[in-house]
């Protein structure tokens, strides 16, 4: 066995979402002052909540967001638009409040953790999560970017993180990320699993030429060529072209459906995350809430992979976790419908004749 026990147990955790309480919430949606399924979509995920929770009248506040910083070899190939030392800055800027993901954070009242995974350099900070399982992943076009036990703590830590999170208090977990040159990785695996092309996969990151994303392209499809990543185990896609941001997010979500716990999945990177957990162990599907649709190109053929539809397309291609973040109050707003409407009876008004 190659995953470590504490992964294995989370896995095995997981259950499917609570069909009675699906009929129970979807009967009280009925109930309600308005015409019937006039709530849209706002009712599907109200039911596919009180699955999760098993609550016909989920809670979903307050959220928990955790963003997952690491740094990743490939960038040596001349894959991103920024230098590799951004993800260091970055970080900085997270634990000093002035990043998009800060703002978002503090307007839906979230809990906030930032998790040095594998930033490549030394950082300090009273705030930071010190989780560093290595100095930024291997140049995975030469060698694979992780050993099986950096996969494994990599895995850990993000189930610690969720676990965290939920003990201070979440109802909600948000995942992100940060790491130069990840959407590299990310597109690696989404071509993996989705079985969608390389080049179906690769887009313009943090804004590249289209010089340098076909550059990006024959690098990827290099690496898969060599490494001969096997498509259906998500442990040596891991090891051999993921990163540890991703391996993070991945346990994060793995706990969060273990504890039943709604995920709201971001961007193409975070998504990338989600297929391997849901490659883990497919119940995983049930827990996911995809927050919106990144322009990245591959987002698209990785959310139609999930059968998930995302509750905004605002063009964003930013990560750190802001597009789940922003789609929070959907989730809110589906909630406090089950919570704090009227029913016909209650408000004495004249149901469907
Ligand atoms: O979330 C997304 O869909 C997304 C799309 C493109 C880029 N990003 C962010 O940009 C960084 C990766 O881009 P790159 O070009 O360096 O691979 C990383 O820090 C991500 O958080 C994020
Ligand atoms: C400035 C900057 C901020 C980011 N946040 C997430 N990815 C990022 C990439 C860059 C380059």
């Amino acid at each position: 066995m190659i995953f470590s026990k504490a992964i294995v147990d989370t896995i095995k955790g997981i259950e499917k979402l609570n069909a009675e309480s699906m009929t129970t919430a979807k009967t009280h949606i009925n109930s309600l002052t308005k015409p019937l399924g006039s709530l849209g979509k706002l009712e599907d995920l109200a039911i596919q909540l009180a699955g999760i929770t098993n609550d016909p009248l989920p809670e979903v506040s307050p959220p928990g967001i955790a963003v997952f910083a690491a740094d990743h070899g490939i960038t040596e190939m001349g894959v991103s638009a920024y230098p590799k030392n951004v993800t260091a800055q970055m970080v900085y800027n997270f634990l000093n409040g002035g990043a998009a993901i800060n703002v978002f954070a503090k307007q839906i009242q979230a809990v906030l953790k930032i998790v040095d995974i594998g930033v490549a350099e030394e950082l300090k900070h009273n705030k930071l999560e010190e989780k560093k399982v290595m100095n930024g992943t291997n140049n995975f076009a030469l060698e694979n970017a992780m050993n099986n036990n950096e996969v494994n703590q990599a895995l850990q830590v993000g189930i610690e993180t969720a676990m965290m999170l939920i003990n201070e208090g979440a109802k909600t977990i948000i995942v992100g990320e940060m790491g130069i040159g990840n959407t590299t990785s990310a597109s690696a695996i989404t071509a993996l699993i989705t079985g969608c092309s390389v080049e179906d996969a690769v887009g313009y990151g943090t804004g590249i030429s289209e010089h340098m994303r076909e550059k990006k392209i024959e690098i990827i499809t290099n690496a898969l060529l060599v490494r001969k990543p096997n498509p259906n185990d998500p442990f040596d896609i891991l090891s051999k072209v993921g990163g540890l941001e991703i391996a993070g997010m991945t346990g994060a979500i793995l706990k969060a459906a273990e504890q039943k716990v709604p995920v709201i999945i971001d961007g193409f990177i975070c998504t990338a995350s989600a297929l391997l957990a849901v490659l883990m162990d497919e119940k995983v599907s049930g827990y996911l809430i995809a927050g919106h649709q990144s322009q990245e190109k591959g987002h698209g053929h990785a959310l139609s992979f999930l059968q998930k539809q995302p509750l905004l397309q605002l063009d964003l291609r930013l990560g750190e976790g802001t597009g789940a973040a922003l789609a929070f109050p959907l989730i809110q707003a589906a909630s406090n419908m089950m919570n704090e409407m009227a029913t016909f009876e209650s408000a004495g008004v004249s149901e469907k004749s």
